[in-house]
């Protein structure tokens, strides 16, 4: 059997590459950029007043005695004007274009308003209150680095450049497949001997919150049924995310369906808990990647965020963050397997403290609710209170 780190190994050789798309501004949020993003001008474009009040030159403090007569009104949004006599001064406003022969802005509240104009209650210091052309970009530098995933700031920075529409990484086309004569639909009452199905719809809001629109296919336990239908979906697929029918039981058919279809098997049976019996492989023939979970909820869900998550990071160019959290209380693995065991965190003294989650197993859903992500124990590992560990997220608990 392979060991967890292989097995991830394995998943990463296999990442893809779907070319790049167009998308508006509106819909990127999210999205990871395919082309660098450069400033289409300097930023800020011209010298700008950072404060209401009046904009002189430094030189005319000494010759005015200290008393500016009003020449003109500069506001955000005017062509620039020129202070023609600098024993005068402009009134400018913030975000205006500080007037051609003007070095200095003072803001209101350091003037007294008199008959002929402003007088200065405080001193001045040359060139205050301007934010200089190109101080923070100049025309032509790179703002964003293809591979970056676009946030709202990142729409910020576009809007400004200009950019309506942005070159993304295209998404893969992914069908989410549960598998099982136990299964109903959600609005179904389930029988004594059937339940409802959670696994698809999990897996459907994981990756919704990434953009990645699914396909939802469930099928009954039946060899010819599940070759058929998933022969199918492989030609229309980019990635298969399917939940269940992958262990060692007498219907568990998709090991011997996927090597039906012709599907190359990278690994079966991964040395972790949960989601031990994950089977992960390729068809090459449509280039449709193949990630088949345990049935388990939590395997299910661990598997995703431990496999398909640094595999589609990979596959859009994007590092896969890691994480580690505090333990609270000292935790062993006395197993030969690695382990991801369900933690609760809170921020304690600018520590993220990780609390183990009481859970019956792979199969308790209401347990994962109570989770905000996985620590990672490897095989006979010992980690004593306050020692860090590795940490998955499965929540953001920062913003
Ligand atoms: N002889 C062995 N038996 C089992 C092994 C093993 O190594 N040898 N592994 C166990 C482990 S670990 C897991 S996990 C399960 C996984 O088995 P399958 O992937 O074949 O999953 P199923 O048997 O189809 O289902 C398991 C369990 O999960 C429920 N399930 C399945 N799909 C869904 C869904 N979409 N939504 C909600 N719940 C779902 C299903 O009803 C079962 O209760 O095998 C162990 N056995
Ligand atoms: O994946 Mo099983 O994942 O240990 O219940």
């Amino acid at each position: 059997m392979i060991s967890h780190e292989n097995a991830l190994q394995e998943v990463l050789n296999l990442s893809s590459n779907f070319g790049s798309e167009e998308v508006h501004l509106s819909d990127c949020l999210g999205r990871v950029l395919a082309e660098p993003i450069h400033a289409d001008r300097d930023f800020p474009p011209f010298d700008r007043a950072t404060k209401d009040g009046i904009a002189i030159n430094f030189v005319g403090i000494q010759s005015t005695n200290q008393n500016f007569p009003v020449s003109g009104m500069a506001q955000a949004g005017s062509p620039q004007q020129h202070l023609l006599d600098v024993s005068q001064c402009i009134e400018v406003m913030t975000g205006a274009m500080v007037p051609k022969n003007a070095d200095t802005v003072i803001m209101y509240e350091h003037l007294e308003e008199e008959d002929n104009g402003f007088s200065l209650r405080e001193s001045v210091k040359k060139g205050q209150n301007i934010h200089y052309k190109a101080s923070d970009v100049a025309q032509g530098e790179v703002l964003l680095q293809e591979g970056v995933q676009i946030s709202e700031a990142e729409i910020g920075v576009l809007a400004s450049v200009g950019k309506s529409k942005i070159q993304v990484k295209k998404l893969p086309k992914v069908a989410v497949i549960s598998t099982g004569n136990e299964l109903v639909d959600v609005e179904e009452t389930p029988a004594p001997h059937q339940i409802r199905k959670s696994n698809v719809h999990t897996l459907q809001a994981l990756l919704k919150r990434l953009q990645i629109p699914s396909d939802c296919f469930h099928f009954i336990d039946d060899p010819s049924i599940l070759k058929d239908k998933l022969g199918e979906i492989l030609k229309n697929y980019d990635v298969m995310l399917l939940s269940g029918g992958v262990s060692k039981g007498k219907f568990d058919f998709l090991p011997q369906t996927f090597d039906a279809l012709g599907v190359e098997k990278i690994f079966h049976m991964v040395r972790q808990r949960p989601g031990k019996p994950f089977w992960f492989g390729q068809h090459k023939k449509s280039n449709t990647t193949i990630f088949s979970f345990p049935g388990n909820p939590v395997s299910t869900f661990v598997s995703y965020h431990v496999y398909f998550k640094p595999w589609l990071n990979k596959t859009l160019g994007m590092a896969s963050p890691q994480f580690d959290v505090f333990l609270k209380e000292p935790t062993e693995n006395t197993t030969d397997l690695t382990l991801f065991i369900g933690v609760g965190v809170d921020w304690v003294n600018g520590k993220l403290m990780a609390k183990r989650i009481s859970t019956t197993g792979s199969g308790d859903l209401m347990a994962l609710s109570k989770a905000d992500g996985f620590i990672c124990l490897k095989p006979d590992e010992m980690v004593g209170a306050e020692q860090l560990v590795p940490f998955i997220p499965a929540r953001n608990r920062i913003s």
